[in-house]
């Protein structure tokens, strides 16, 4: 067991019974030597942090931070085997006795179900939330493998079981959480408004948590000579940005099923410089998610898509991430754009496990918000979450989230159930609004989260989120990929779109007298836009 000092914060192990919120808690991660509440319990997950001994020296120069992170691991005697996680059906009652190895290749229950990835939480509980809260603490900000990345930050709730010189990552994860000040203020009287910026990241979007945790899983799947000769997905843009990245990064072949014309230029591009085998298809993305299904079913090419419960467990991170940058405290509502609809319930899993653990004594409220243009889960919940129908999902400027029949629709309803939460939507005026609003306060985001945004602007005027609310909204992908929706808007070039907070650039000759006409028009706040001067 490693000493405690300033730079090796072996962890604390307070008592079983915290009072959550009035927990101390460790800003300068100097952390006080673990105590086993039994002689039975387990030795603890350490911090990898490495020993006092070689923090004063950089590694040597033939060793790389996998190497380090090895040669820690075997002098500690640190134990993988404390934790363990399987596939079980979702949603299961408490006498159903079906699970899976994470080492088998199964996408669905014997029934035809979704399936989940059940933790040994009683193996977990040994630990109490505040030892999770420090250990978790203890591990941002540094780039020991594989903790530096947000997600295995998190390993032993993520993928317990797997060698560390497995894992393929990217140190993803640990996004920004924007303070939306004036957002809030100026557009929703609001002061405690946060965007977490999900798609600031490796490949511009949330994807990437679950892909580096599916991605790992294959990887070790191939290494155990599994039946893997490839990975493939269908995807609206940024699952297979994902996908292809973090294969290529491992030496895995990935192949994409694009839907033709309907992702954009900057998406398109992304496998297409990975290296990927890219399939442009002349159909919708629920025709390429089907014929995937299809494909994968007969062909020893590994399924990528969120149906695949792995991706859930790294995308969860996210939500463990906002209680953990609010100092574990828990926000009243959290706004999540849907498609596919597995992202709203890896959310509420992660928060949910962050209550079972002691870490938190409460979950959100969680709110789905979908384009009008593709709609299904929203029509599910007004109508009293009667007969679910899919529905043809048409053309919107939210491309990533055009989706008719969503795979994950029942851990959506599931996840909304069980967290009181709400539907919304957003037509395409209101989103691209949203998202020039947005923009216009220092933002840059994608018009996914001008439909988040939407929403919270349609609950707020409700009065169901209240002016003091800390509210978060989540933003899935990077503004940048989606730079021709804002180019058309600002452009006032939509069809039937008025495009009121439309900026374009003023045309204007290149002498001094017509600059300063300009400016003086300008400053005197009457600058028309169509004006050539
Ligand atoms: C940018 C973006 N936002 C939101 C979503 C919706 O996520 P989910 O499919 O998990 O509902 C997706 C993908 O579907 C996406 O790519
Ligand atoms: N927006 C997604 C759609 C597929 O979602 P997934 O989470 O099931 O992979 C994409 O970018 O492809």
């Amino acid at each position: 067991m490693a000493t405690s000092s300033l730079f090796n914060p072996t962890i604390s192990f307070p008592s079983r019974n915290p009072k959550l919120q009035s927990t101390p808690k460790f800003r300068n991660p100097i952390l006080r030597i673990p105590k086993a509440t039994s002689d039975s319990s387990p030795s603890p997950p350490t911090n990898g942090s490495p020993p006092l001994s070689t923090l004063k020296n950089r590694r040597s120069a033939d060793e790389n931070i996998k190497d380090e992170a090895r040669r820690h691991r075997a002098a500690s005697g640190e134990d993988r085997s404390n934790f363990s996680a399987k596939y079980v059906p979702f949603n299961a009652g408490p006498d159903s006795t079906e699970c899976y190895s994470l080492d088998e290749i199964v996408y669905r229950s014997r029934s035809g179900g979704l399936l989940d990835i059940q933790h040994d939480m009683e193996a977990l509980k040994k630990y109490d939330g505040a030892y999770w809260r420090n250990l978790f603490d203890s591990r941002v900000g540094k780039t020991t493998w594989p903790y530096g990345s947000g997600v295995w930050s998190k390993k032993e709730w993520v993928l317990p079981e797997i060698d560390p010189d497995d894992i393929v990552s990217a140190f993803e994860g640990n996004s920004n959480l924007f303070w939306a000040e004036r957002f809030g203020k100026q557009f929703l009287g609001m002061n405690d408004l946060w965007v977490k910026h999900c798609g600031i990241s490796h490949t511009g979007s949330f994807k990437d948590l679950g892909m580096t945790v599916l991605v790992s899983q294959v990887n070790r799947l191939r290494k155990l000579k599994r039946p893997v000769v490839g990975v493939g997905c269908a995807s609206t843009g940024d699952t297979s940005a994902a996908l292809s990245a973090y294969c290529a990064s491992a030496g895995i072949p990935s192949i994409v099923f694009l839907p033709a014309n309907k992702i954009s230029m900057a998406q398109l591009v992304q496998p297409i410089a990975n290296g990927a085998f890219v399939l442009s298809i002349d159909t919708d993305f629920d025709g390429c998610m089907k014929l995937i299904r299809e494909v994968t079913a007969e062909l020893p090419i590994y399924l990528a898509n969120s149906l695949n419960s792995l991706r859930l467990e790294g995308q969860k991170t996210a939500a463990i991430e906002i209680l953990q940058q609010f100092d574990w405290g828990v926000p009243e509502w959290v706004i999540v754009p849907g498609g596919n609809l597995g992202n709203i319930y890896a959310f509420y899993k992660g928060f949910k496990m962050c209550q079972e653990l002691g870490l938190v004594d409460r979950i959100p409220r969680l709110v789905c918000a979908q384009a009008a243009n593709a709609n299904p889960l929203y029509l599910h919940y007004k109508s009293g979450w009667k007969d679910f129908k899919a529905v043809k999902a048409s053309s919107t400027f939210a491309s990533a989230i055009q989706i008719g029949d969503p795979v994950s629709i029942d851990r959506a309803v599931y996840a909304l159930q069980n967290s009181n939460g709400i539907v919304e939507e957003a037509t395409e005026e209101e989103l691209m609004d949203a998202m020039a609003q947005a923009d216009s306060t220092g933002m840059f985001i994608c018009p996914h989260t001008g439909v988040a945004l939407t929403a919270l602007i349609k609950l707020r005027n409700k009065g169901i989120i209240g002016p003091t609310d800390r509210t978060v909204v989540v933003s899935t992908a990077h503004g940048l990929k989606f730079a021709q929706s804002k180019i058309d808007y600002h452009s006032k070039e939509i069809p039937d779109m008025a495009c009121q907070f439309a900026n374009p650039p003023v045309q204007v000759k290149a002498d001094f007298g017509s600059v300063m006409d300009v400016l003086k028009d300008y400053l005197l706040n009457k600058a028309p836009k169509s004006k050539v001067y």
